[in-house]
């Protein structure tokens, strides 16, 4: 028997729901009545240490969003509010909000150890210089604190901002594109570095980025954004198997685009019966991504033939016809199909209703 005394909730007694720390609902932007609207009608909201991207072609609306969550535009309509206070009427500076710009955006006058105490007014001026270093510790950099910011390469640059916001302690971090000016290789190394500083000092962040692997390794909910609206939410993984819309499918990947007629959980497709992931009757429109499509064997003139085959190394990508139609597949590179071969395709998983 335990000792441990619990407390039953009273009976009938409301749950209180944690607060989140940022909450937004139905922001609206134009810039100028010619214009269409920048922002349409968003709303989501975010948890205290979550990361969220912001995933959308050029112009959609991500930075619009961003500007004014941050305070440097005003939404003609809707409200924003942090920790359940509506911030929406206060300046930048009253926001306790950091943030990160494409081009950092450093102090080119001030070494780094400056830059990065210039950010703590917070903490008394004589303790500055040592909590500076910390600071730069952390981003591995403590060693050039005395350097300016033109003798950094542009990664190093990346990480002193990181470090001058951080030191500003914000609960809330905005990133708009910060990885663009990297190269390949640094940017994946770096998004990862960021994630781990970010989840160490249990900071919310929200980052804006048009490129989806970026979204998708970097960020527990993604928000994909088109025409100024936010078209779908959800968990990386989610957004990517079940896309809401076909823009959602096509932008996070390749995919295949299926018109079907729908009985129950079976749609009848131009690949034969498909599993789909609701219960619906009629028309509707399935995404089937190629690596859930399984090849095999089939005999002469029956099945699918390979009209495209691209091998990238740890998996091959092929474009096939059958019947006038054409679809796409991927598979590992230890099993390899010729251009002109004729395959089975077997979907190996339900295919998306789609909403559109
Ligand atoms: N200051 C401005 N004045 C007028 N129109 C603007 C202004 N800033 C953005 N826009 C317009 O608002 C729309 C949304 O732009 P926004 O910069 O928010 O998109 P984005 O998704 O961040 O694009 P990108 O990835 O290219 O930065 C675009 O049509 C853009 O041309």
């Amino acid at each position: 028997m335990s000792n441990l005394n619990l407390k039953a909730a009273p009976q009938g007694a409301p749950t209180r729901l944690p607060e989140p720390l940022l909450s937004v609902g139905g922001l609206h932007k134009r810039y100028r009545r010619q214009d269409p609207l920048a922002v349409e009608d968003v709303s989501f909201s975010l948890d205290n240490g979550e990361i969220l991207a912001l995933l959308g072609p050029s112009g959609c609306g991500k930075t619009t969003t961003l500007r004014m969550i941050a305070g440097f535009e005003h939404p003609d309509a809707g409200e924003i509010l942090l920790r359940g206070e509506d911030v929406t009427p206060l300046p930048p500076q009253q926001r306790r909000i950091g943030i990160v710009f494409q081009d950092y955006a450093l102090f080119p006058h001030m070494s780094l150890g400056e830059n990065v105490a210039f950010a703590m007014r917070h903490v008394p001026k004589a303790k500055r210089a040592a909590k500076s270093r910390e600071w730069l510790d952390l981003v591995g950099l403590a060693d050039l604190a005395a350097r300016m910011p033109d003798q950094l390469s542009g990664g190093q640059q990346q990480r002193v901002a990181l470090a001058r916001t951080l030191a500003a302690e914000p609960e809330l971090v905005l990133l708009d594109e910060p990885f663009s000016n990297l190269d390949a290789a640094l940017r994946e190394s770096t998004r990862k570095e960021v994630r781990r500083l970010f989840k160490a000092a249990g900071t919310s962040v929200i980052l804006v980025t048009h490129d989806q692997a970026e979204a998708l390794s970097f960020a527990d909910q993604v928000g994909v954004m088109h025409y100024g609206q936010l078209i779908q939410m959800d968990r990386p993984e989610r957004i990517y198997q079940a896309p809401a819309t076909s823009f959602v499918a096509e932008f996070l990947g390749h995919t295949n685009l299926l018109e079907g007629e729908a009985d129950g959980e079976i749609a009848r497709t131009a690949l034969g019966p498909v599993a789909i992931d609701s219960h619906c009757r009629g028309p509707v429109r399935l995404s089937l991504r190629p690596e859930y499509l399984a090849l095999s064997a089939a005999p002469d003139g029956q099945g699918a033939t390979i009209v495209e085959r691209e091998f990238r190394g740890h998996d091959c990508f092929y474009l096939l016809e059958q019947h006038g139609q054409h679809f796409c597949a991927i598979t590992p590179s230890h099993s390899l199909w010729k251009v002109g071969e004729q395959v089975s395709l077997e979907p190996q998983r339900t295919a998306t209703v789609l909403r559109d």
